[in-house]
């Protein structure tokens, strides 16, 4: 999902929230907002999710499914909890069995269970927010956008925000959280956006988050540009790694790693052949 130049106030002649936020959030990726108290962050976190529409620029490759839990669930429906879930699964497309599984597996995993039968508007504000939880997970979405999630639960619930966010990131969702709590440190590896003064400051994750090594193959004459491009993205290079010989052939000592800033041209692996870049 991308943000381009997007720039919101809440009434025309009015001062502008965001003055132009330009920032991307790819698939498998969390990132926290951050700010001061009136900095923009929900206003943010409502544009992402689709829920205001920027006045200027655009928000581009938005995911179809997007889970949103606002700051503050309005329980005032008239449903009891179930109803009012069973009726969110539908709404996203799953079928009643579906719904019904749903339905059942997160009000257990949330705590749930004792008040599926309560109407809705009897909810403390703690219970509410799980439903909020809940209805945004029923279907894994595409993007999941959690404002302030960590307020108003109870222990129990908040240790299970960061294992709901890594189920999106998993399942190749992105995930935005907006925090003023302090609560970041449960999301290592997550980017930071930090709103003020109308515009956004994107950091990448801090070095100090769990790191992973990804193996990928790629055709040998490509090598040397994806090492490039890796490096260029930010990605440490541990190896390149020629493929398996056949039998009648002697094996070839490892490839060397390209030097920072090589290009495709004069690249010693040119065969045709795959290599393996692990990063
Ligand atoms: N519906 C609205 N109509 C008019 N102004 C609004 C509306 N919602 C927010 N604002 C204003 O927009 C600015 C940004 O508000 P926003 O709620 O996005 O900030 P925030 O960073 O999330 O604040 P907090 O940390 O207090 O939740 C504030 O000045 C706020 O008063």
């Amino acid at each position: 999902m991308r943000l381009e130049d997007v720039r919101l106030r809440y009434r025309r002649g009015g001062p502008w929230v965001l003055r132009g936020v330009t920032a991307r959030l790819d698939p498998g990726e969390v990132a926290v907002v951050l700010g001061r108290n009136g900095a923009g962050k929900s206003t943010l976190l409502q544009l992402c999710a689709g829920v205001l529409r920027p006045v200027r620029g655009r928000v581009v490759d938005r995911p179809h499914r997007v889970g949103w839990v606002p700051e503050r669930f309005p329980a005032d429906q008239p449903f009891t909890v179930t109803r009012y879930l069973t009726a969110m699964g539908r709404a996203a497309g799953l079928g009643r069995a579906d719904a019904d599984r749903a339905v059942d597996r997160w009000t257990d995993r949330l705590g749930l269970a004792p008040f599926r039968t309560v109407r809705m508007p009897d909810l403390s504000k703690g219970t509410a927010q799980k439903v909020g939880l809940a209805q945004a997970m029923l279907r894994t979405p595409g993007l999941l956008v959690l404002d302030e999630p960590w307020e108003g639960l109870d222990a129990a619930a908040r240790g299970l925000v960061p294992e709901l966010v890594d189920e999106v990131l998993t399942a190749g969702g992105a995930v935005l959280v907006s925090d003023h709590r302090g609560e970041t440190v449960r999301l290592p590896g997550a980017r930071h956006w930090t709103v003020a003064d109308g515009l956004l400051t994107d950091e990448p994750a801090t070095g100090d988050a769990a790191v992973a090594v990804v193996e990928v193959a790629v055709p040998a004459a490509r090598v040397a540009g994806t090492v490039a491009r890796l490096r260029a993205d930010g990605h440490q290079i541990l190896r390149v790694r020629e493929p398996a010989v056949p039998p009648t052939r002697a094996a070839a000592p490892p490839a060397p790693v390209p030097p920072a800033g090589a290009g495709p041209t004069g690249d010693p692996t040119r065969d045709g052949r795959a290599g393996e870049v692990a990063w």
